[in-house]
């Protein structure tokens, strides 16, 4: 049982401003430019307005990335290519600013801020701000027993969506949930395959790019665990305590919350999507406030961004996570904005019937 309001939570979701986005459209349509010549832009810069509620769009000055690091107890089962112990020293590559993350967010003015909410390790030499959401030192393995208890479920759920407000109250303008944590690619494949009725062949993928031997493992990781979770598939935080894990319950209260808070979300890989579905499943409109920034070469993220008819900004068949798929869709987002803000008006440039000058046969 769960004291998580998802009535109230439901009434809190808004939807887009169908007037900003609509006046988007019809200045996109007066642009120094042939009708409809921006592409997808145009599409994205009428999405961006009806978040913002503003026409034009207003700049993404203010990016957040939010990474959610959390252990897995079925990394111990052979589903990697590395270590459980990496998610940790990860933690300290983030906060030491070295990880891809960090070349990404540098380099596109973003923030990024790492948060341990499972993390199998000691970290008590961590900020406090860093294990300040922790809910426990790594999640139960999906395949024998619940990642979490019901009330570890609802504690990273309710942080998660502290997290979004402390991002939203700060002024972020844009946010991104970034993964850490070895293992995290089975986990989401669970709750994939559980949510959509899935069998392990339709959404396991090669992770951190495992060989033979530990993809077998991974599928029989999968069938096991989505056995287990199939019998509480109509109740999403069941499916998070059954074959989720702390990170990831935490995840989809941060995406939630961002839809609460109309704030728009860029999706990452296979981890947020994952976190996005079951998301979608206790809040039906929130997906509204979410984009796909990219698609990873996980399975069982296509299946969730069709699920969702959501279409990725870029394809390079990138598979790391962190948030870094999201942060190199990022520019496009910010390119529909400044084109549509601040690119001139035809009609300043022509005569009223711009078509008077030509002869008639060339009309
Ligand atoms: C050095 C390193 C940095 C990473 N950054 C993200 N991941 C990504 O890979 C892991 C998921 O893949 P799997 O399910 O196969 O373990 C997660 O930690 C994810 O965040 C990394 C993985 C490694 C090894
Ligand atoms: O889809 C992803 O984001 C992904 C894929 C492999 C490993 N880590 C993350």
């Amino acid at each position: 049982m769960t004291s998580i309001d998802l009535t109230a939570l439901r009434e809190a979701v808004s939807l887009r401003d169908w007037d900003a986005a609509s006046d988007t459209r019809l200045r996109l349509d007066g642009l120094v430019k042939p009708l409809g010549s921006l592409g997808r832009l145009e599409q994205l810069a009428a999405w961006l307005s009806g978040v913002q509620g503003a026409s034009p769009p207003r700049p993404l000055d203010d990016v957040r990335v939010v990474v959610f690091a959390g252990d897995h107890g079925i990394a111990r089962s052979g589903v990697s290519a590395y270590p459980p112990e990496v998610t940790a020293a990860m933690v300290r590559t983030f906060l030491a600013g070295a990880a891809g993350v960090n070349a990404l967010a540098t380099l596109h003015g973003a923030k990024v801020r790492v948060l341990d909410l499972g993390v199998d390790a000691d970290t008590d030499d961590l900020p406090a701000a860093v294990t300040e959401h922790k809910v426990r030192r790594g999640s139960g393995s999906i395949d024998v027993e619940d990642a979490l208890t019901d009330d570890e479920v609802e504690r990273a759920f309710v942080s998660g969506q502290r997290i979004a407000d402390e991002e939203v109250d700060s002024g972020a303008d844009l946010l991104i949930a970034g993964d850490m944590g070895i293992g995290n690619t089975t986990v989401a494949a669970a709750l994939v395959a559980v949510l959509l009725d899935l069998q392990p062949l339709d959404v396991v993928g090669t992770g951190t790019g495992i060989d033979d031997d530990a993809w077998a493992r991974k599928v029989g990781a999968l069938r096991d665990a989505a056995y287990r979770g199939r019998a509480v598939r109509e109740d999403p935080l069941a499916v998070l305590r059954t074959v989720g894990s702390a990170d990831t319950a935490a995840m989809t209260g941060f995406l939630v919350q961002a839809a609460v808070r109309r704030t728009p979300v860029l999706l990452d890989g296979v981890v947020s999507c994952a976190c996005a579905l079951v998301g979608r499943r206790l809040v039906d409109s929130a997906s509204h406030w979410w984009l796909a920034g990219h698609r990873s070469t996980e399975p069982a993220q296509h299946r969730v961004l069709d699920v969702l008819g959501l279409e990725p900004l870029v394809d390079l068949g990138m598979r790391l996570g962190e948030g870094t798929g999201a942060l190199t869709a990022l520019p496009i987002l910010r390119a529909a904005q400044a084109m549509c803000a601040d690119m001139g008006l035809l009609a300043d440039l022509l005569p009223p019937d711009p078509m008077a000058g030509l002869p008639a046969d060339a009309t």
